[in-house]
């Protein structure tokens, strides 16, 4: 990476402002799913140990500029008290002099989480202002949110014009794996890309057919290009004004020698319920009362076979509905085979991917799970991340 990390500057003493991404799941107050938080340790408690005053800044969910009393960020600071086996201060505000006041009282190797940056509107905006209120309450600006890199906020962008900023450990780590996926590939290059946003997606296919040698696809998104092939496909999920890019681009895999793979059968169902009527199908005898929900037992053999031989995958989207036991068997055979996989590096990119590949209890066979959807999508689209861009350059 050609920006700046914490290892080039000097934090003893420093207050640093060090934005992370603890959007993490929860419920009732709890947090269920602490993935976001440990992956951000590692910045943490370097700059703890290096003598910094981390503050530490993050979002949760989607409060639209206002203050949203579940999205507090108080149980994530609990979480991470425990995780660090150190008392996180909290503060109820993110900016000002309360604010002020609390980092004040901090010592080298303290750490104080500040309230959801969501919680005002200049945040999104991207709000100078904000930005520059968020750079008064520090020294340095560490940006170790990759999951939220690709939005250009006053805590992700705007605050790196006001202060020396550098990226943290999480940062470096998503960017180098997955710039090397993208720039230098080991080959076989494979790509599985599933789920249910086709309108997403597509444009991903497009960007990763320069690069890959077999593009596998599955999931809900699989059922366009199987329409585009001229089959029935019943009631299965069909993006209809993308049935002429999906044929262009299995042409634009032809063209390209790319192996362009897609369900050869499918699990039909006749409701979208865990409890529905269900048999396997192949992909050109979809009954037209029916929607398929899950990749096939041939399919799922196929592309294990093409896992197997590859030397690098990156996976994004799961193959069928996988919250539901019944359709959960595709998604599982792929998790599988990534991690029956020895000699191949995989990549695991999206919120519900990387929850599957928990699900299944298969996460620790991973070579890397980013932290990042939206942001690990954009980036392999070759997109330029705001929040990378904004940091200083070697
Ligand atoms: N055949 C299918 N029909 C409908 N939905 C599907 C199908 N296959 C997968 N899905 C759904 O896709 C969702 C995940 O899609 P998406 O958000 O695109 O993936 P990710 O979060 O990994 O990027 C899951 O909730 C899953 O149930
Ligand atoms: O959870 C996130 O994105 P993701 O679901 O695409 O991984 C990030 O925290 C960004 O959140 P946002 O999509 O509300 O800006």
């Amino acid at each position: 990476m050609n920006k700046k990390t914490v290892r080039d500057i000097d934090v003893k003493g420093k207050r640093v402002f060090c934005r992370v991404d603890f959007n993490v799941p929860m419920q009732n107050g709890v947090v269920t799913d602490d993935t976001r938080i440990r992956a951000a340790l590692p910045t943490i408690q370097y700059l703890m140990e290096q003598g910094a005053k981390v503050i530490l800044a993050s979002h949760l969910g989607r409060p639209k500029g206002k203050v949203v009393e579940e999205m507090r960020l108080n149980a994530v600071a609990e979480r991470l008290s425990e995780l660090l086996g150190k008392r996180v201060v909290k503060t109820d505000e993110a900016y000002g002099d309360a604010v002020k006041a609390a980092i004040a009282e901090m010592n080298e190797g303290d750490v104080l989480l500040l309230e959801n940056v969501r919680f005002y509107p200049g945040e999104e905006k991207n709000d100078p202002e904000l930005a520059k209120a968020f750079a008064e309450l520090a020294d340095v600006y560490v940006n170790d949110a990759f999951g939220a890199a690709h939005r250009a906020h006053a805590s992700t962008e705007g605050i790196a014009h006001h202060l020396p900023a550098v990226a943290g450990f999480l940062m470096e780590k998503e960017i180098e794996v997955l710039g090397k996926a993208l720039s230098n590939p080991d080959r076989p290059f494979t790509a599985i890309i599933g789920g249910a946003k086709v309108k997403d997606k597509i444009g991903v296919i497009e960007n990763l057919l320069d690069k890959v040698d077999n593009l596998i696809i599955g999931g809900g998104l699989a059922y366009t290009f199987v329409k585009a092939l001229g089959y029935e496909i019943g009631k299965s999920l069909l993006e209809e004004d993308k049935i002429e890019l999906a044929k262009s681009f299995m042409e634009k895999a032809k063209e390209k020698g790319v192996n362009f793979y897609m369900p050869v059968d499918a699990v039909v169902a006749d409701d979208f319920s865990n409890d529905a009527n269900k048999k396997v199908v192949n992909i050109d005898e979809i009954p037209s009362d029916w929607e398929g929900l899950d990749i096939g037992p041939k399919t799922r053999e196929l592309y294990r076979d093409v896992i197997l031989k590859s030397k690098l995958v990156i996976w994004n989207g799961p193959m069928g509905v996988f919250e539901m036991d019944a359709f959960a068997e595709g998604t599982k055979a792929v998790a599988q085979a990534l991690a029956d996989a020895k000699d191949t590096y995989t990549v695991i990119g999206g919120g519900d991917s990387a929850a599957a590949v928990e699900k299944f209890r298969l996460a620790d066979k991973m070579d890397h799970i980013s932290t990042g959807g939206g942001a690990s999508l954009e980036f392999m689209e070759g997109k330029q991340l705001p929040g990378v861009v904004a940091l200083n350059d070697k």
